[in-house]
Order: structure tokens, then sequence, then C-alpha cells
């Protein structure tokens, strides 16, 4: 039973590289040969870039903003639009921007509909929008100007008839941008797309402003309320007239229509008001973490608005009782480390670094040997991935079942990593008992003498990691049979293969607000079935599922 368990995975492993391999490779090719090869891969590569890209802009201007606010020492003010487009001609000349040239007409390979951007710069770095400021964005199609993307930003007169219909306010002779006296608007540039788009029925994205209560603070701004982005899909313009605006002149206003059979938006109140708001969020604790991770992770609460209950948490393991656990020798690197090097964490690794250069897990392997405390290499190492916390906006919400559950504001990509599981790290004879957050496991990857073992195993031949009492975010992570996440065991900081940490990426990727989930069963591993019969319950936390597709 057990090899044939070990047979099936080692071909899952086998053929997970093989697929990982074949899809790098695809990634080196322009997005519109895999467009034309009508390829699957287009959208996991752009959804690579798409995040690689953002972390970059989010890391630059977050740095800038810092420089800027120390050298004004609090006294002053300052642009944070003008840092924001700094940053992205920073990625500009590096070549970094999704769709530069903004001649991609309709969808934007790897953006989905609903996903959420922090500012108009993150628009323009992804290549949904690439007007820092202007509402319609346009390009030459066959000598013809054609609108790519209009932003409803809730400044001029647009209005909402339903979540379907926007009637859409033509851009020129607004006094309060740019020009001195308000004049009629002309039927040029973006007027003139927007009615060859009508003419030609090519569809325009839509990218919708709201306001939010969403604090962020990860670029050292102050928290309260701020605007969000939302990809709103495809939209074709239906009408277009003239009429008297607010300042007595005449302005074009075009009837924009939501494309049929897209995924709906979720919004709460869409009206007729300037500016949507989004579903409001009761964010009953800023930051569960209490400052403890990069990001401050919030609790959000719209069942009944209690918080969640109270722990102590934490960012490392505590291992309590393990007093012998030894350092690997680590290796000798001076630069980065590279599979085709001698780099002895390689090695470990089957002679590969198990990441991409976005720092997505490209294998699944029973255990991956990152580099740690004691290697020679840099930090910024891109075999070091899961021990830098969390990357993502994660947060704690009160699901409908009414226990707490957990899911990112952003898009995690397939491969990205979400957290470790944390608590305190016991031998399975210590704990006496496994509550609801106990994660006991006890693999025969890990520990080979199970292989002859004739009787189940039980959880006291193994390890248990308890974050009842402390712990971090991943103790709120759910059940499903369905998974988006996985467990990958990792080692850096210690060699005992028994107690590895258990890291959890993402299975597939994960569009932002659905529920980050495991699967607790563990299906493999007849320690956790063993336990389940006996307790009638799945309540402890044996993570393991595969990988449905890879970087
Ligand atoms: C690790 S905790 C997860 C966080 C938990 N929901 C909370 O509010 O603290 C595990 C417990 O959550 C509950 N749980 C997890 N997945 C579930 C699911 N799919 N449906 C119902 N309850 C679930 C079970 O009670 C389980 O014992």
């Amino acid at each position: 039973m057990a090899s044939e368990q070990n047979l099936t995975r080692v071909n899952s492993i086998i053929i997970g590289l093989e697929a990982s391999k074949q899809v790098k490779d695809d990634c080196g090719k322009h997005d519109h040969v895999l467009a034309a090869e009508g390829s699957s891969d287009l959208n996991i590569c752009s959804a690579t870039k798409i995040t690689e890209a953002l972390n970059q802009f989010r890391k630059i201007s977050g740095k800038l903003l810092r420089e800027r606010k120390e050298k004004l020492e609090g006294k002053g003010k300052f642009s944070v639009q003008k840092i924001h487009v700094k940053a992205a001609m920073l990625l500009k000349e590096k070549r970094r921007l999704v769709n530069a040239d903004g001649k991609v007409i309709g969808a934007v390979p790897g953006i989905e509909i609903g996903d959420r951007f922090q500012s108009r710069a993150e628009l323009v770095i992804v290549g949904l929008h690439l007007p820092f400021t202007g509402g319609i964005a346009y390009t030459t199609k066959d000598q013809t100007l054609i609108a790519t993307s209009v932003v409803e930003s809730g400044q001029y007169a647009n209005e909402r008839r339903s979540s379907d219909v926007l009637f859409y306010l033509g851009q020129g002779g607004n006094p309060a941008f740019g020009d001195k006296k308000p004049k009629d608007q002309e039927l040029v540039r973006g007027n003139l797309a927007l009615k060859n788009n009508m003419v030609a029925r090519i569809p325009v994205r839509v990218i919708r402003r709201c306001k939010t209560s969403l604090i962020f603070k990860t670029l050292g701004e102050n928290s309260g309320k701020k605007s969000e982005f939302i990809y709103d899909g495809l939209y074709f313009v239906t009408k277009f007239w003239q009429e008297r605006g607010e300042y007595g002149k005449l302005v074009f206003k075009f009837e924009l229509n939501r494309m049929a059979g897209q995924p709906k938006l979720f919004m709460g109140t869409v009206g007729s008001s300037r500016t949507s708001e989004v579903r409001h969020d009761h964010i009953v604790l800023d930051d569960i973490s209490w400052g403890k991770e990069k990001i401050p992770l919030r609790a959000v609460n719209d069942v009944d608005y209690e918080k969640p209950p109270l722990f102590t948490y934490i960012t490392k393991m505590i291992y309590p009782n393990l007093h012998d656990l030894s350092m690997p020798r680590g290796c000798q690197c001076i630069e980065e480390c590279s599979g085709l090097e001698r780099c002895s964490c390689a090695v470990k690794n089957g002679g590969e670094i198990p990441f991409d250069d976005n720092g997505l897990i490209c294998s699944q392997k029973p255990i991956v040997y990152e580099c740690g405390p004691s290697c020679k290499c840099p930090p910024s190492c891109k075999n070091r991935v899961s021990q830098h916390g969390v990357r993502f906006q994660l947060e704690v919400f009160k699901t409908e079942s009414s226990e707490w559950g957990v899911r990112s504001r952003n898009i995690i990509p397939a491969g990205g990593f979400v957290g470790e599981f944390i608590g305190k790290m016991l031998r399975g004879m210590e704990a006496k008992e496994l509550t609801r957050y106990s994660l006991f496991f006890n693999d025969i990857h890990v520990n080979p003498t199970l292989k002859s073992s004739s009787s189940p195993a039980t959880h006291e031949d193994g390890f248990v990691i308890d974050a009842a009492q402390s712990g971090n975010l991943a103790r709120f992570i759910n059940h499903s049979w369905s998974p988006n996440l996985y467990a990958q065991y990792v080692l850096y900081d210690h060699e005992d293969t028994r107690m590895p940490h258990i890291m959890l990426f993402a299975a597939k990727k994960i569009p932002p607000l659905q529920e980050l989930t495991c699967d607790y069963s563990n299906k493999d591993n007849q320690v956790c079935d063993a336990y389940r019969d006996i307790h009638k319950e799945s309540c402890y936390y044996g993570v393991r599922a595969r990988r449905e597709t890879l970087c």
C-alpha cells in the first residue's frame, strides 16, 4: 500500500516537473505567440508577469515614498501620484510593464473580472489602462482610433443605470482639468475612438474606482478611506449623443452595455452616485499580527461584528522541548545560488532551485531545501522564498457558517507562497490532546521507518504543531475537498527531516477574496484517517494536496 502510494506520488512529481519545464519554456515566448497558438499557458504566464510587475512596483514606490517622507521629516506635502509615476517609469525603462504599448484590445491576458488594484499607476503597470490620468485609453488599429479601456473614476458626470449599463461622459472641455475655460467637447481622440468602437462593434474594458475602507499600510501611508480600481469586464458602446453638460457646454455621452456571458462583478451598492461603494467590509481588527508581520492582517466580520478569539501571534516556530536541532551545513555560494553551479542546497533539491525568478514554486517535492542562516548566499537568494513571511494582503474573515476563514485581497498566482503553519512543535507523545488548531504529521516521506510498520501509526509516533495558544494566520485556514492551497515540507534552519516547516503554497491561481483552503484529510496518510475514525471529526490539520497547475 505504502509503496503504491509512493509510486503514484513519484509519478506525479515527475509529471509535475515536466509540466513545469514546458510551461517555463513557453513563458519565454511572447504573449502574442502563445495567443496565436491558443495556448492555455498564456494566462498562467501573464498572471505571473503581472504579479511580478506589481510586486516590483510596490517595492520601488514604497521605497521612494519612504525616502520622500524621511527627507521632509513629517513636514510639508508631496504628491503620491508623482511618486507612482516615477516608479512606473523606472519599471518601463527596465521593460517590466505588461502590455506596455497599450495595443491589447479586449481582455488583458492574466487579468480577471474582479481583480483589484490600489492606484491608477497599478492599472498602467498591468496594462489594463495606460493613461495615468485620462479616462479613455485608445490605440490605432488599421489607421483608425479604437478605445481600449475607460476608467469610471466617479469624478465626472458618469451615470450607472444598472450594474450592466453605464452612461460615460466624453473627454475634453472641462475647466477643472487643464483647460481654463469650459468649451464644447469635440469628436476627437478618446471620443472619436469610442464612436469607432461602436461602429466596428469592438468592446472596451471598463475599470471602476471604488471607495473602500481598506487600510493600506504597506507603503507606509496613513490608514483610512482609500480608493481601489476593480476590473469590471468588457462593454460594447451601443449609443452616443451630445447634450449640455454642467458648464453649459456641449458634451458627448456614450452608452456602454456590459458584454453578456461574463462573470458578475460583486459590488454592494451600484447606483447613480458618482462613486460606487464596494461592499462594506466591517473591519473588527486592523492587524491580527499586532505589527509582527510586514503587512497588516486585518480581521473582517460582516456577520456579527465580533473580533476573532484571542491568541498569541507568533512568526517563528516554537520548539520548547527540542534542544537538539542542529543547523545544516549551509552552501558556500557567494552570489545568488543556481542549480547549475555547485550549490549544496540545490544538490539536496536534486540539482535544481525549485523556485522561478518570481518566487513561485515550480516543483512539488517530499522536502524542499531552502538556503538558510548558515548559507553564504545573500538574503535575496532565489532559493529563500517561504522564510520571508506574508507577501499577500491576507485577511481573516467570518465565513457564512460563522467560522473564521482566510482570504487574500490580491490575486495569488499558482505556486505563490501564502504562509507557514506556525505553532508550538511537540513530540506526538507530549501532545495530550489534539485541538482544532493541531496539525500532526508523520509522513512516510519524512519517517521511512513507518513504511515497514504493520499497524496504523498514530500522532504519537510523529510530531504535532499546536497553534491553539500561539500561532499565526494559518490557524484560521479551513478545509476543502477541492483546496486551492497545498502544503510543502521545507527545511532551511535545521536539518531534522521529521519535523519540517509546513509551508502553504497556492495550488492554482487564486482570485481576490476567494477563501483559501487546504485539504485536511491527508489522503495519502494513514495516520490522519486513523485519527479521524476515532474522533469522528476532521478537525485536525493534516495538510497535503496536489498542485493543479505549475508555474
Ligand atoms: C484550523 S481550524 C480553522 C479555523 C476555524 N474555522 C476557526 O474559526 O477558528 C479547524 C476547524 O475549523 C472548522 N472547519 C474547517 N474547515 C471546515 C469546513 N470546510 N466546514 C466546516 N467547518 C470547518 C472545524 O471545526 C475545524 O475543526
